[in-house]
């Protein structure tokens, strides 16, 4: 997160860090008691190493009461994901156990009503990715508010260029903004989750290449059909 501030603690108790060999990967946020959601480019840098999903984290180095990390029954990347693009970047994770919830665990609602987020509305990204374009790290969470800007607008030349479906959401990205490690993570407007954090452009806090984000109500069902069918 670019120019955020740290959140105070435990607050978005839905913040999940999906982490390899103990060191912070991605996003994600609980959905269920069972269920991460996050991004399925984040798998690309997993490799064969074991993928752990840390839940009631306010610090990725201290204790903490109420955190843990948990391991990671089935992986579900979207079907129709890619390395080579944007579309369907979507990721859900079966965790191996159902976690109990308490004040530093909770699940986030997501969004099902199909319906864009207007233009102007205020959001709010979280996550543990770099600070700056340097690649500094925060061990504590970090939060941002971003305004959504309209897909007419995401879509000119200067920013993207008509590549952006309606499967796909933009924000503000001057100065403020989500960046590298924080894919997956959920951009939540009004309490709701409505987006997942695409990695995109790559390029961070230039107002020229907004923050992408993959709209969640266009998954709705196909989330719930993924709960329907796997073994508990
Ligand atoms: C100078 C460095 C920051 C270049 C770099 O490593 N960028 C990088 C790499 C991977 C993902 C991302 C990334 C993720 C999520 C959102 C966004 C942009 N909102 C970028 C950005």
């Amino acid at each position: 997160i670019l120019r955020g501030q740290e959140t105070p603690p435990h607050q978005r108790p839905y913040m999940v860090s999906l982490q390899v060999g103990g060191k912070h990967l991605c996003g994600g946020a609980l959905i269920a008691d069972q269920w991460v959601l996050s991004a399925a480019h984040c798998l690309e840098e997993v490799g064969n190493e074991t993928l752990q999903v840390l839940v009631g984290a306010h610090s990725l180095s201290e204790a903490e009461p109420n955190k843990r990390l948990v391991g990671v029954r089935a992986l579900f990347p979207h079907p129709n994901s890619s390395v080579e693009n944007n579309h369907d970047d979507l990721l859900l994770v079966q965790l191996e156990e159902r976690v109990a919830t308490n004040p530093h665990v909770q699940a986030l609602a997501f969004q099902r009503n199909d319906r864009d987020v207007p233009a102007g509305t205020q959001c709010e990204v979280a996550g543990w990715g770099i600070i700056s374009n340097t690649g500094k790290l925060p061990d504590k969470l970090q939060y941002v508010e971003l305004a959504v800007i309209s897909r007419t607008i995401c879509n000119t030349r200067i920013h993207y260029d008509g590549a952006i479906t309606e499967k796909l959401m933009c924000t503000e990205s001057k100065k403020k903004d989500s960046c590298k490690g924080d894919s997956g993570g959920p951009l939540v407007c009004n309490g709701v989750a409505e987006g997942v954090v695409a990695t995109g452009s790559r390029v961070c806090g230039n107002w020229k290449k907004p923050g992408i984000y993959t709209r969640i109500p266009p998954y709705a069902a196909w989330i719930t059909s993924i709960w329907d069918a796997a073994r508990p």
